[in-house]
């Protein structure tokens, strides 16, 4: 019989069991990562959950009490063995870009660079051109916009041709205009480049927007790894839902592998009788039905189940309108997102119908 080989690329950053802790408290516990050349993986957690800190280890700026870092299947660190950080070949950007004021631009894009004089020159010259700022190589940084500087200090990472690109929360300097345009240009030249890349965010959007992967990190912990839309669509827990949106908690008690919600019966199989349920449901997957005469929408199976509520408030949120209702089943309190203007009176019934399937059940914690 003849074997089989099946041909797994070698990650282009590995790190395995990572640990570290300050005094006695555990920062970074058990973290382990791949990422390929051109992908981008998202760190994606809470402020303080230990993001940074990963971070710093694998640029060798601090060191892991536990765990490997290995680049290209080359082990660059443990506890014993160390690469210095100026020779791990790793791009680094932070939110304070921090170009340095007295050199050009062509010499704040230069400065990392060996080769020859002419070589040095050619790329940085390619460098920004694909930054579209081939018109500043002559300028100095204080003559340049927030988003110019974001995007020369990109071109300076860039420069060497890391084979890992480390950025932590390097667009949350920017205002929300540039944000989006520089986001999604730094995407398109560091997929060009092929360098495999770790972005630090506490911003599920900014996440969404870029990753191929999010590693989704808790308490120095990574609780949850995906693409997007897994990560979004078929969340851990609770909390991993509620990272990502505002959500609605029904709460409700699990009998016979069923528990009672405003909306019917769901279903909560492997529940104990008496365990304590969470079903939750993002605001955006609640619809809306008009009341009449006291009669609801006759939803179809797919569209889900149906119930009454009471406007409590209606707001206008800019995109979207959001509406909170007090159910007439038992009082609880549901919210629900509307897209542009709907502002029901206070007081109002309408029928709100919930989709079983755009709903997580949860054991409830605690
Ligand atoms: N050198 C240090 N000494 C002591 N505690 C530290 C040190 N560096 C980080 N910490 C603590 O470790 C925890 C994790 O910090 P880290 O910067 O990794 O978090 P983070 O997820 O990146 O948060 P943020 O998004 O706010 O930057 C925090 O509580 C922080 O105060």
């Amino acid at each position: 019989m003849q074997s089989q080989t099946i041909d797994i690329p070698t990650p282009r950053l590995e790190i395995r069991n990572m640990r570290r802790s300050f005094g006695d408290r555990r920062v970074v516990d058990d973290v382990s990562l791949t990422i390929q050349p051109g992908q981008v993986l998202c760190l994606l957690g809470p402020s303080g959950c230990g993001k940074s800190t990963t971070l710093r280890m694998i640029a060798g700026v601090d060191m892991q009490d536990s765990g490997e870092i290995y680049v290209d299947g080359a082990l660059i660190c443990d506890t014993v063995f160390r690469i210095p950080p100026e020779r791990r070949q790793i791009g680094l950007m932070f939110q304070d870009f921090a170009l340095f004021p007295h050199l050009s631009v062509a010499d704040n894009v230069a400065f990392g660079l060996k080769g020859s004089k002419d070589e040095k020159r050619a790329r940085v010259v390619e460098l920004l051109d694909k930054v579209n700022l081939s018109w500043a190589i002559d300028q100095f940084p204080h003559r340049l916009s927030g988003g110019e500087q974001q995007r020369i200090a990109l071109a300076r990472a860039l420069a060497p041709r890391p084979r890992i690109m480390l950025m932590d929360e390097p667009f949350s300097g920017l205002d929300n205009r540039l944000r989006d345009e520089i986001r999604d240009h730094t995407l398109s030249l560091l997929k060009e480049e092929d360098t495999a890349v770790m972005l630090v965010t506490h911003e599920p959007e900014e996440a969404m927007r870029m990753a191929d992967e999010i590693a989704l990190m808790r308490d120095g912990r990574i609780v949850q790894q995906g693409a997007p839309y897994n990560v979004y669509n078929k969340p851990v827990d609770r909390e991993a839902v509620a990272f990502f949106s505002d959500v609605n908690v029904i709460k409700g008690v699990s009998n016979g592998a069923l528990t009672d919600t405003p909306f019917g019966q769901f279903l909560t199989p492997g529940l104990a009788d008496g365990a304590a349920v969470d079903i939750v449901i993002r605001p955006q997957h609640l619809k809306l039905d008009f009341d009449r005469k006291g009669k609801g929408p006759l939803p179809t199976a797919s569209d889900g189940v149906a119930a009454r509520g009471r406007v409590k408030r209606a707001r206008f949120m800019g995109n979207e309108s959001l509406v909170e209702f007090v159910m007439y089943y038992d009082g609880s309190e549901l919210k629900v997102t509307v897209p542009n203007v709907f502002l029901p009176k206070e007081g109002t019934t309408l029928w709100l119908t919930m989709r079983r399937d755009r709903c997580f059940v949860f054991p409830a914690k605690g």
